[in-house]
């Protein structure tokens, strides 16, 4: 084993509020709306001394970025979370001094007005879901050196079809006992996250428009394998949105087995199947244009960093 003697030094860093529950009530009219969001904001810039000396100088508190949350749901409201969270990283990295880059993570839950007789509620709704809305906005530099990066997506899209699947030809070694299959459930969790090339967007009817390309793909291709599905979801997004330079997709391959009825005498043409939890399949790809801008670091994470 080697022993390595080299200087010990600060590496990258970043630091911040994270998962700020932020609910906006919008109370104009007797016809209330509802915003509910989970928002971290990070900072990078020098922020050298804090942890080479303990000196707290070129700090602005956590605390502070999560009363600027609050604040900023009322005072630039948060009709789009994207424009919010776009006011928010232009605000840290433009206001405050040592900040060269901030980043905005946002998830947004949705409810659902809940109808008694067939009348929408006006002040009382369900949550809906899983499935939730995802932005991170990352915004660096000033001046000409200015970058925003805005990253829209959805996660735990819970979607299955049950039929319409296959999976054969596959390489086969001494372990392999699975069998090909030409008719199989498909299901999924998504989690999808496309990067715009444009703050110039209409973000919550792209935000539908992407959902419905993906999930049309995802039901009516007679799908090869989840990878194919994947793709073709991804290059249908790119294909009708030129704004997004590419997308990244993350599904876990949720195995629904044929249930063994023999046993019982009963026949079982895939209509009843074991639902397993784990372990799943994890097909994870990313789809995007040869002439992509330059991604940055819009990439970069803050609360799921490792
Ligand atoms: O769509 C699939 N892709 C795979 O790579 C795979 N592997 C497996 O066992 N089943 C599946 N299904």
């Amino acid at each position: 084993m080697s022993e390595l003697t080299g200087k010990i030094v600060l590496g990258s860093n970043r630091y911040g509020k994270a998962e700020n529950r932020v609910v906006r009530i919008q109370r104009d009219t007797p016809r209330h709306e509802i915003r509910d969001l989970n928002v971290s904001t990070c900072l990078r810039g020098d922020f050298d001394a804090a942890h080479l000396a303990g000196d707290q100088g070129a700090v602005l508190p956590t605390d502070t970025q999560k009363q600027t949350v609050y604040a900023y749901a009322k005072s630039k409201g948060v009709e789009f979370v994207e424009t919010y969270a776009l006011d928010l990283a232009r605000h840290f990295v433009d206001d405050v001094e040592p900040v060269r880059a901030a980043r905005v993570e946002i998830d947004d839950y949705a409810w659902e007005r809940v109808s008694i007789d067939g009348v929408e509620h006006d002040h009382t709704w369900t949550r809906t879901g899983p499935e939730v809305r995802t932005v991170a906005v990352t915004v660096e530099g000033t001046g000409a050196e200015r970058q925003e990066w805005v990253i829209g997506g959805v996660k735990d899209l819970v979607v299955l079809k049950s039929t319409g699947s296959e999976f054969a030809g596959f390489l086969t070694d001494p372990y392999t006992v699975l069998e090909p299959t030409s008719d199989r459930v498909m299901a999924t969790s998504l989690v999808a996250q496309w990067r715009f090339t444009t703050v110039a967007v209409d973000w919550d009817t792209t935000y539908s428009g992407i959902r419905a390309t993906m999930l049309e793909r995802f039901a009516n291709l007679q799908s090869k394998a989840l990878q194919q599905t994947l793709f073709e979801m991804g290059r249908a997004v790119l294909e009708k949105y030129p704004v997004i330079a590419e997308i990244r997709l993350s599904a876990p391959n949720k195995h629904h087995f044929v249930y063994d009825l023999e046993r019982f005498g009963l026949e079982n043409p895939n209509e009843v199947f074991h639902a397993d939890d784990r372990p799943y399949g994890l097909i994870q790809a990313t789809v995007e244009r040869e002439d992509a801008p330059d991604a940055g670091i819009a990439w970069e994470r803050f609360v799921d960093w490792m």
